[in-house]
């Protein structure tokens, strides 16, 4: 596009939430969520040519954001997207400033891989509008995630992969961690409903990571090995039911539930009404219930919401996992 074209023009970039670990895959398992009714579940960057770096933030959940844009994860991916660009040979004269406008729909500290959602759409936005403005891509899908990660560990406390990789590529995705190849995509039943609800409570991940103890059992580290083992065979195989079978978490769930008002009862309702799995969305408070069918999640979703959520900013939505990852629009 010509600069005088981009000049005038904004890309948006989206990306959606995500469910981290998925239970049986503490940082190592994800998940890219879509809502069925359509509704928008993640959150929006704008970037745009300006005389001047600036970082508008909008959106329902702005205002539970630092005051200050220097706070703001979207401007440290900002300084760090150019401090590469520099570092690759591009002169500093030669990058146009920009204005940036974060649309902070989900809420912080949910479970729902907020800070990944925001990191994310402002990488991928940096990178989508710099390859259109110098017309050659800085980064690699690969290259990306890697600071994509590098960005979360700095919000959370340690580099885990396990939001910003699903939501960057979609899908469920399991982490390699290998510098060529950071995560990969696995196959999901298209029949899976997962019912996602937000309890409106903020669980910051730092301290939900911190209430972990440091050492695993012996027994825990082989039913944690077998477990995500046989779930990988299961979906390659198609194999539903031993897939769901898989879906324990004996690594954070023990602990973290405590932090989860109403967790047992909620569990065991979705239990008793069809869910194939249950667990918490990343460090919570969000937990999901599986379904392999929409009667029973519109079953599991209501009583959730009316059970599980606490105060107004709580929601629940019958999702299907997002295979598109985060994508870009021009207007
Ligand atoms: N754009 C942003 N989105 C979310 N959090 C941000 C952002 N910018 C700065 N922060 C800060 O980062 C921290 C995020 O904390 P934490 O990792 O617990 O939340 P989270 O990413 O929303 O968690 P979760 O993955 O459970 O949704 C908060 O202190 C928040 O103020
Ligand atoms: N795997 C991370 C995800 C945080 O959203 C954790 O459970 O701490």
């Amino acid at each position: 596009m010509s600069e005088a074209n981009m000049k005038k023009s904004i890309l948006r970039a989206y990306a959606p939430a995500s469910i981290g670990n998925v239970s049986l895959g503490f940082d190592l398992l994800g998940a890219a969520l879509k809502p069925i009714d359509g509704s928008l579940l993640g959150d929006e960057v704008d970037i745009e040519i300006a005389e001047q770096f600036s970082l508008v933030v909008t959106g329902r959940f702005a205002d539970k954001l630092p005051p200050d844009p220097d706070s703001n994860i979207v401007t440290r991916c900002y300084q760090h997207f150019i401090a590469v660009l520099e570092q690759q040979g591009h002169a500093k004269s030669a990058i146009p400033l920009l204005k940036m406008t974060l649309h902070k729909h989900l809420p912080i500290g949910s479970g729902l891989g907020s800070s990944a959602s925001s990191i994310v759409a402002a990488l991928h936005g940096l990178n989508q509008f710099f390859a259109e403005y110098f017309g050659k891509i800085p980064f690699t899908e690969n290259e990306l995630l890697l600071i994509m990660g590098e960005l979360e560990g700095q919000i959370s406390g340690s580099v885990h992969y396990d939001n910003v990789a699903p939501c960057f590529l979609g899908g469920l995705t399991l982490m390699a961690e290998h510098k060529e190849q950071v995560a990969l995509q696995l196959p999901m039943f298209e029949n899976w409903y997962w019912v996602s609800c937000y309890s409106g409570m903020n669980v910051s991940t730092a301290a939900a990571r911190n209430i972990l103890p440091k050492q695993v059992s012996m027994s825990n580290t082989i039913q944690f090995g077998r477990q995500l083992a046989v779930f990988i065979d299961a979906l390659y195989r198609k194999d539903e039911k031993l897939a769901a079978a898989m879906m324990l978490d004996v690594i954070a769930e023990p602990y973290r539930k405590s932090l989860l008002p109403r967790f047992d009862e909620s569990r065991a309702f979705a239990e008793q009404h069809g869910a194939i799995a249950f667990g918490i969305s990343g460090s919570g408070p969000t937990v999901f219930a599986v379904c392999d069918n929409i009667e029973n999640a519109k079953i599991i979703n209501q009583w959730l919401t009316y059970n599980y959520i606490q105060n107004d900013t709580g929601f629940s939505h019958i999702c299907q996992l997002d295979t598109s990852g985060a994508s870009i629009s021009h207007s």
